[in-house]
């Protein structure tokens, strides 16, 4: 697991280290751009033209630093400074001094060059503070223009480091070499697209100052290891019932998915609750499920609250519609359940049309809504939902006390106790018809087994993810569909004891 940091946490540990620790400013700036300088070697990227823009912060300062690296070698680079280097900060100054002994060109004006074998981007990094305009608004349009490996240093020049947002106009980056700690918004789109890979330095920045706080994380393969261990001596009761609430006329796909996905991530015993017509072709296409049929024209709640009362978890929404007997499970389901209740698709749609439903529940409840439900729960437009991700999820589950799995190609996930996990599994072959279904039935399965639901609800959306990386191996991403994730949950949760 991963910390990763928003702007004040990462000042704080840049401030405690230099004031408290004692280690000079100079020195971590020295660390920073020698860890730039060692990935670019290890990678082998071209630097034997080499053009670096400075800002007048400290991410200029690491620029410098990295000419100077660089020129050392015998590589041939170039320096723009944006800005008056007059109102430099205290370390750029000193790095403006130092650089003017060595074999750098300090350029006068923006080169029109278009032979630079690689462009470094040094004009922001966590400092950043408002909209980028004027000239520097055109300078990085200019950049992105050119040819050249193009490498930002910490984070790129216009990524909000708090929220991905973009603030006017921002570096595309194919690598950012970031220093320290992860920043959040590196990993929250639409700031994550212009990250390209990204890769943590550390210089040796202490996280005491925020070692009670609480940061946002993002899974890494190791903590597949959190998945709680499977016993010698058990039986399906172990491993859990989980109920799902899926499927209308012409929707059964949905149920059957999610049902498959939940026996895939190890469930003990799925039941399916579902209208009448979806009987056979359920129980012809996954015979391990236990049905419960309704006919919805005469839906009777005693018959959903035996099982209620079974259930260890309750995943409810994929391809239920929206018609009258829909509403009333909905509302029955959030009103009475106490066991871990998943919430998607037209559970949700439902539950925008009456938005008190959600603020009734009586279990830990995860969302899992795309963009489109999102809109719909929040009343607003979907560029409202998918420009501003991250506080949309925080402030939802605030507000209804519940988790929030907001789905994008890096889905957040926001807890109302304040936990924070960002999705970086996963791939564009998921996006195709039925893959939020198998999400909704691996955290049915999860959501038996772990008490933290935050994690749990990262968990699931990171072996889904995982799942559709190991997927598209072999089928390709145009080629995968949402069967197949079901087979790979099976193969990332392989080697899981
Ligand atoms: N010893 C240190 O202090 C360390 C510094 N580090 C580097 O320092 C960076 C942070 O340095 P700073 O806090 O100086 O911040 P930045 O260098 O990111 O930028 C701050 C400067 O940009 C200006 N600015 C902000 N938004 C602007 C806009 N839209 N248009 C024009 N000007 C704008 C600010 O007024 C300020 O002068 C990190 O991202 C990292 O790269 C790291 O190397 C770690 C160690
Ligand atoms: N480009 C992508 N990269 C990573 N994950 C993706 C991508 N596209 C979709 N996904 C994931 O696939 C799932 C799609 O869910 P959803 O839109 O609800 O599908 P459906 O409604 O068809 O079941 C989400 O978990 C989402 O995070
Ligand atoms: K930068």
């Amino acid at each position: 697991m991963n910390n990763i940091l928003d702007r004040q946490q990462m000042h704080e540990c840049d401030m405690y280290t230099i004031n408290d620790i004692g280690i000079p400013s100079m020195v971590l700036m020295e660390r920073a751009a020698l860890g730039v300088f060692d990935e670019i070697r290890a990678r082998k990227i071209d630097s034997s033209n080499t053009l670096i823009v400075c800002g007048s912060g400290n991410n200029g300062g690491d620029g410098l630093a990295l000419a100077r690296m660089l020129a050392d070698e015998g590589d041939k680079v170039n320096v723009y400074i944006t800005g008056n280097t007059s109102l430099a900060s205290g370390e750029m100054g000193k790095q403006y001094e130092i650089i003017r002994n060595y074999n750098v060109k300090i350029l006068d004006t923006f080169p029109e060059s278009d032979n630079y074998t690689l462009i470094v981007d040094a004009i922001f990094g966590i400092g950043l503070s408002r909209n980028i305009e004027g000239e520097i608004f055109n300078l990085i349009r200019k950049l992105n223009d050119k040819r050249g490996f193009k490498l930002s240093i910490d984070v790129p020049s216009g990524v909000n480091s708090d929220n991905g947002k973009i603030m006017g106009t921002t570096f595309k980056a194919e690598l950012t070499v970031t220093i320290g700690d992860y920043k959040r918004g590196c990993f929250i789109y639409p700031g994550a697209e212009f990250c390209g890979e990204i890769v943590c330095k550390k210089i040796g920045i202490s996280n005491k100052p925020i070692e009670k706080s609480k940061t946002g994380h993002i899974l890494t393969i190791d903590d597949l290891n959190k998945i709680p261990k499977r016993k010698v001596r058990s039986n399906k009761g172990t491993y859990g019932n989980v109920l799902i609430i899926a499927g209308s006329l012409n929707m059964c796909g949905a149920a059957i998915l999610a049902g498959a996905a939940a026996y895939a991530s190890g469930c003990g015993l799925v039941r399916i609750f579902t209208p009448k017509d979806n009987r056979i072709i359920i129980q012809n296409k996954l015979p391990e499920a236990v049905l419960t049929t309704y006919d919805p024209q005469y839906f009777d709640d005693r018959v959903l609250e035996k099982e209620i009362e079974r259930a260890d978890s309750i995943v409810i929404g994929p391809g239920l519609g929206m018609d009258v007997s829909a509403g009333k499970i909905t509302e029955y389901v959030l009103r009475y359940a106490t066991v871990p209740i998943i919430a998607d698709a037209d559970a949700l749609n439902i539950a925008a049309t009456n938005p008190s439903l959600l603020k009734k529940h009586n279990c830990p409840l995860i969302i899992t809504p795309h963009f489109a439900e999102m809109a719909r729960l929040c009343d607003t437009k979907i560029y409202n939902i998918s420009n501003d991700i991250l506080e949309t999820a925080i402030k939802f589950s605030k507000e209804n006390n519940l988790i929030c799995l907001l789905k994008d190609a890096n889905s957040v996930i926001a807890g109302s106790d304040g936990s924070l996990y960002v999705n970086t599994s996963g791939n564009n072959g998921l996006s195709t018809a039925g893959s939020g279904d198998v999400l909704a039935g691996i955290l049915g399965a999860l959501a038996v087994i772990f008490d933290d639901y935050s994690l749990c609800a990262a968990m699931g959306a990171f072996i889904h993810g995982l799942a559709g990386d190991y997927a598209v191996a072999e089928t390709g991403e145009r080629g995968l569909v949402s069967s197949d994730i079901v087979e790979y949950v099976k193969k990332v949760l392989k080697d899981v004891k």
